[in-house]
């Protein structure tokens, strides 16, 4: 008898609850009022966010009760605001998977007080050692609430390094080789034919699915790989809507000296590092724009493990391994340039040449 390659049944519980998850957001986003609140960042949360945060973390609990959790969301607010703890339970409590995946998962939360416990044990520090779920419940928010792309995404970190990575892209084509599309939103509303559930192990390549797929049986979906890049000037971009979160002249700036004339195609989410590991698209730039800002590693990390196995190259903008063992963010990294192996040498030395001069 073969026994499991490692972390299968990390891997298998992920991609259960991230479908899950997914079920959650998928209705939330079909509904007009999303109970939008502003954080103290002045970042937007929804109910979406909580409810798919405490569906994984219940989850995750229910299978390896011993490992630490980094969750973006935390439930203070929602203990007063019970009108909003009202409509977040009223998604949770009816959210379930078909057949044996429910099972798998633990079943359903307690109740709506316990569901806050639940969304708040997604406070660990982080750290290099040991074992340590990341989770973005839903990760580009602001495309979430435009209409646009988002992702919801889980990633294993065990003593420092990204092991497994699970990202649900609701809006994203099934189809891999469908031409990827800027999405500023409002294009998105039909969801025939969209869903795809992407997945990586260290080790053991990228594989993607339908998001709808079965939970019942063993589908370990289709294999995915980056597009072999020869002539780096028929590569495209892929980067963020929000001017906010990465330096678009300069990067305009860095695909003229590449000779790359294309349009960069403008998403939210980790659908970027999605989009590019399946090879809808090629590189994926994110320069930092304000000093000071630290990458959250729910940011990231799912999608780093997901490109890297499907032949990709992630670092900072100075060629530093992205290093997930520092706590919630990385605090030692700075940008994130992820490429094909075979040209992200050559972007990282124009990155590096034209951020040279720029003062933050
Ligand atoms: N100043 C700044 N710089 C860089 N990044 C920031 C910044 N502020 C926020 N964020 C984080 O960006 C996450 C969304 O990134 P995206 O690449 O999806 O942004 S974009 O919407 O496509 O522009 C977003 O993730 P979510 O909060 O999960 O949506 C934030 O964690
Ligand atoms: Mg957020
Ligand atoms: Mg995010
Ligand atoms: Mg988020």
């Amino acid at each position: 008898m073969s026994s499991a390659p490692p972390y299968a049944k990390e891997l298998r519980i992920a991609q259960l609850a991230v479908q899950r998850a997914a079920i959650l957001t998928k209705s939330v986003f079909n509904t007009t009022s999303k109970g939008t609140l502003s954080k103290s960042d002045h970042s937007p949360v929804t109910v979406g966010d909580f409810g798919a945060q405490a569906l994984i973390i219940s989850a995750l609990k229910y299978n390896f009760a011993q490992d630490e959790i980094v969750a973006e969301e935390e439930a203070e607010e929602l203990r007063t605001n019970t009108d909003l703890r009202g409509k977040i339970w009223g998604y949770v409590k009816d959210t379930k998977l078909d057949g044996e995946g429910e099972k798998e998962l633990g079943g359903a939360i307690e109740s709506a007080e316990s569901m806050l416990d639940i969304i708040d044990l997604g406070a660990s520090q982080g750290g290099s050692k040991g074992r340590i779920w990341a989770i973005d419940p839903i990760d580009g928010t602001k495309g979430f609430l435009r209409g646009g792309q988002y992702a919801v995404c889980l990633a294993l970190i065990v003593d420092g390094k990204v092991k497994v990575g699970v990202l649900g892209c609701p809006n994203l084509p099934v189809d891999d080789s469908a031409r990827i599309e800027n999405s500023m939103g409002k294009d998105q509303q039909d969801s025939e034919g969209k869903g795809v559930l992407i997945s990586a192990v260290e080790g053991q390549g990228a594989t993607g699915r339908a998001l709808s797929a079965s939970t019942g049986g063993k589908d370990d979906g289709r294999s995915i790989s980056m597009k072999p890049l020869e002539d780096i000037t028929k590569a495209s971009f892929c980067e963020s809507v929000e001017a906010a979160h990465s330096n678009q002249s300069l990067q305009a700036e860095i695909a003229k000296k590449l000779g790359i004339v294309a349009e960069s195609v403008r998403m939210d989410s980790q659908a970027k590092y999605a989009s590019i590991a399946r090879g809808a698209g090629d590189i994926y730039l994110r320069l930092q724009v304000k000093r000071g800002y630290e990458e959250k590693i729910w940011d990231h990390a799912a999608g780093v493990v997901i490109v890297r196995e499907a032949g990709g190259l992630v670092t900072d903008s100075e060629g530093k391994e992205l290093d997930f063992g520092r706590g919630r963010t990385l605090r030692g990294n700075s940008g994130i340039v992820a490429a094909p192996k075979g040209v992200h040498g050559r972007i990282l030395d124009v990155v590096k040449e034209v951020s040279a001069g720029v003062k933050l």
